[in-house]
């Protein structure tokens, strides 16, 4: 009896607690329409604190424009916010619904409990709510994608609040087709404008006599000013305006609150595919770690690969770059080494060992087709979609992770190849190869034993996490390049690809390309997306079948670039009767995608390309990457790949803004966001990289922005009759992403660009190559950029 008062008393208590937690946070709803910069807003919400005396936190609960059917169900929970913000986002407002699902309602309704609720919207619907007041919403003569422009406040924006502590004029970027005339609209009150080539524009207007306010541009871009004070101001403005009303009160008492907002905040999953430990094992006993002094020459790592006749996944750069291509990863699978292999296209994953002599092809594919089969040795078949398939590395690698060489990068772990289609958004659709064999969406391989080699340091590393090592491997290197630290490695390999063996080249058609770039001009100026990255399918069918190897060999030295990769999947044993299709992947990619350790991860969005030529140096290029064009190119997608990383993570920071980097054929602009804290989050919220990888993709230098619609239209309505030369026009491989998840925590993925990828074990190559296309872009641009870049590898077989 006692003890149950005790616990009553202390359930009270904590109820008490939480609710005074409530009440010094406001409740903001924020209406996404599926846009890339959602959360950069959301976030810039959350940041502000200090909002008044009485309250010291937001609390953000985000759903989609069609997370309810009606407006009414969404009228039901306003009194539990205290202000809705109307995020960005692609599409027309004067669309409606099919646009903008419940927003375009939310604007139109008379009603009490709106009226009074206090509401910013941004961009989209910042057009939506002028749209509902009789303000004309159109297309704009010159498009601005991606721009900052200079803002300025009128007298009445001096008045109003929300431009409280502003100078009168700022700069912030903007993302927008359409604009708002508001021309005589009496209940409209303009607050602010910008000049450019379409003359004066509307930037800034309050709803009179209601708490509406709305921004045409984009205050959580990372190149607007004073973002954060306009969202402050916001708040303030909502608190003073709900204490007046009594919203503030009446949402106080709200005793069901925290029960149904928990459930509004779980109506976009993100939950971690894992659960991840305080504390991990530090696995001292088992892990096998032998260091020996080697050579700093990067080419040490490929005069290695070339005496190593194992099955070897290669991970290396000849050249060493900064904060890049410091360490080579000689990946060696066995017969213990599990391999994981999705197929999208009939919602399946296999999980076998390597050379698993009981498995036949001709068995799993029966176990493809949905056969019902007996299941011998190693193979297990599993029918998931692509998002339980990340459930199932994360389950397998749970127990896995061990505390242990976090200064090594790679010390063994999962190592593969995600496809394009594994990403966000993108569906599965039944793809096969020439031989009618299915193609796999993923493909990783937990490794037992590794060569790690860091160039910087001289160093190399034998380890082995079950201690297995082969001795053999071990004494060639100790005997062939161990100590031998001034040699310099000059690579035996030759520049061209034995004579006598013809290429057949299908290219993409020039015409069917210059339809798909109208089209892309006509969804970007309707406003259905900002930029698209449109890319093409060669394929390549050599006369003789060469070692993908030997491929290789040329490949890295006709464009050594900072992720070379090798990759060839013989994990099905062949027998007399039948070849298994062998999925080969060589590739010199320049693009880091993810890199995580425990606590922070990197993103490094390449992009803006200039041809690299006799007429063309860094300064002259640096002057071509910061025009508006390249400008804008690289900041959508910096803004997207803010977005992508603040979806999960509070701290997320830009570490270098569109500097210019130099390879092979092209110059490149880059930029570089890190995010910190991935672990140290409430439980819940305690995320891996493997997390943030599965949230990012396909890489936002692949897409464009927003990315859902614009890789829909691309797969939907473009790529597929671009590239129907090639396996209906799926990316498969290319644009998808390349590395490892180490035991240690860490991780590395670099994008598939500048690559080839074989589904037959080399019978034919397929190369993809493109680039991202904004309103700026030219035809000729775009085609000699994509040429440029199929060049960069084609360069082999010419
Ligand atoms: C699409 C490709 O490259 C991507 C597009 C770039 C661009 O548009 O400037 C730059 C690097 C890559 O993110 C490719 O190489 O095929
Ligand atoms: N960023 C946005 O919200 C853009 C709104 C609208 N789709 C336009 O292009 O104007």
């Amino acid at each position: 009896m006692l003890l149950d008062t005790v616990d009553i008393q202390q359930q009270q208590q904590q109820q008490q607690q939480q609710q005074q937690q409530q009440q010094q946070q406001l409740h903001v709803l924020f209406i996404d329409s599926y846009d890339s910069f959602t959360y950069n807003v959301v976030r810039l919400i959350e940041q502000q604190t200090n909002i008044s005396p009485e309250v010291n936190a937001v609390h953000v609960t985000t759903i989609h424009s069609d997370t309810f059917q009606s407006i009414d169900q969404l009228l039901s929970l306003l009194a539990l916010f205290d202000a809705i913000v109307v995020g960005p986002g692609p599409g027309n407002p004067n669309n409606g619904a099919q646009d903008m699902g419940v927003i375009s309602e939310l604007f139109e309704n008379a009603n009490e409990h709106l009226n009074t609720i206090p509401i910013l919207g941004i961009c989209l619907g910042f057009q939506a709510m002028c749209l509902a007041q009789g303000a004309t919403v159109s297309e704009l003569d010159t498009i601005k994608h991606g721009q900052v422009y200079e803002m300025h406040l009128n007298d009445a924006a001096r008045r109003c609040g929300l431009f409280n502590s502003y100078p009168d004029a700022f700069r912030s970027t903007r993302y927008h087709s359409l604009h708002v005339n508001a021309e005589g609209v009496d209940t409209l009150l303009p607050l602010c404008s910008t000049e450019d080539e379409n003359g004066t524009l509307l930037m800034s207007a309050q709803v009179k006599d209601r708490p509406w306010f709305g921004v045409q541009y984009h205050p959580e871009s990372c190149c607007s000013e004073l973002g954060g004070l306009l969202v402050k101001n916001f708040l303030k403005l909502s608190l003073e305006n709900n204490i007046s009303t009594g919203r503030w009160e009446s949402r106080r008492l709200n005793g069901k609150f925290s029960d149904i907002l928990s459930r509004l905040d779980k109506t976009i999953n993100r939950d971690p595919i894992y659960k991840i430990k305080e504390k991990y094992a530090t696995g001292d006993d088992v892990i096998y770690v032998k260091q020996f002094e080697v050579s700093k020459d990067p080419k040490l790592t490929f005069n290695i690969c070339d005496i190593i006749e194992e099955p070897k996944f290669v991970m290396s750069s000849p050249v060493i770059s900064e904060n890049r291509g410091e360490w080579s990863i000689i990946a060696l699978p066995d017969s213990k080494s599990q391999v994981f292999t999705h197929y999208g296209a009939v919602n399946k994953t296999t999980i076998h060992n390597w050379q698993d002599k009981q498995i036949s092809y001709s068995l799993l594919k029966k176990c493809l087709d949905g056969q019902d089969v007996d299941l011998p040795g190693s193979l297990t078949v599993i029918n998931e979609d692509k998002s339980q398939f990340w459930i199932t590395l994360g389950k397998f690698m749970e127990n896995k992770i061990i505390d242990n060489r976090k200064e090594i990068p790679f010390i063994g772990g999962l190592v593969g190849i995600l496809g394009y289609e594994i990403g966000q958004y993108l569906s599965c659709s039944h793809r096969t190869n020439d031989e009618n064999s299915l193609v796999p969406d993923a493909k990783l391989v937990f490794i037992n034993n590794s060569v790690v080699i860091n160039h910087k340091e001289g160093k190399l590393y034998c380890i082995s996490l079950d201690n297995t090592f082969s001795e053999t491997i071990e004494q060639l290197l100790v005997h062939s390049f161990v100590d031998r630290k001034d040699i310099k490695q000059d690579l035996p390999w030759p520049k061209h690809l034995p004579e006598g063996t013809d290429f057949t080249i299908t290219m993409p058609d020039k015409q069917d390309y210059a339809d798909a770039f109208e089209k892309c001009q006509s969804y970007m100026h309707k406003g259905d997306s900002y930029e698209m990255c449109l890319t093409t399918q060669t394929k390549v069918v050599p006369s003789t079948v060469l070692e993908p190897w030997r491929i290789f060999q040329t490949l890295v030295q006709k464009n050594p670039a900072p992720f070379s990769s090798f990759f060839e999947f013989n994990d099905i044993a062949p027998n007399k009767d039948e070849k298994p299709p062998v999925l080969c992947f060589l590739s010199t990619s320049p693009e880091r995608f993810l890199k995580w350790d425990a606590d922070t991860c990197e993103l490094r969005p390449i992009k803006g390309t200039v041809k690299k030529g006799p007429q063309m140096d860094l300064t002259k290029a640096t002057k071509i990457l910061k025009t508006p064009k390249e400008f804008g190119e690289n900041l959508m997608i910096l803004d997207l790949i803010r977005n992508d990383l603040y979806e999960l993570v509070p701290d997320v920071r830009v570490e270098e803004f569109m500097s210019v980097e130099e390879y092979a054929t092209v110059y490149q602009l880059v930029s570089v966001v890190k995010a910190h804290g991935l672990t140290s989050a409430s439980k819940k919220t305690r995320y891996s990289g493997m997390d943030i990888l599965k949230h990012s993709l396909p890489p936002g230098s692949m897409t464009g922005a927003p990315k859902k619609i614009t890789v829909q239209l691309l797969q939907d309505e473009l790529e597929n009759k671009l590239n129907k030369h090639v396996n209906g026009g799926a990316r498969g491989v290319y644009s998808g992403v390349t590395g490892y998840w180490s035991v240690n925590s860490n991780g590395d993925w670099s994008v598939n660009i500048r690559c080839m990828y074989s589904y037959n074990g080399g019978a034919s190559w397929q190369l993809g190559a493109g680039g991202a296309i904004t309103v700026l872009s030219t035809l000729d641009g775009e085609l000699e950029e994509m040429y440029t870049k199929l060049e960069s590898n084609l360069q082999v077989f010419m």
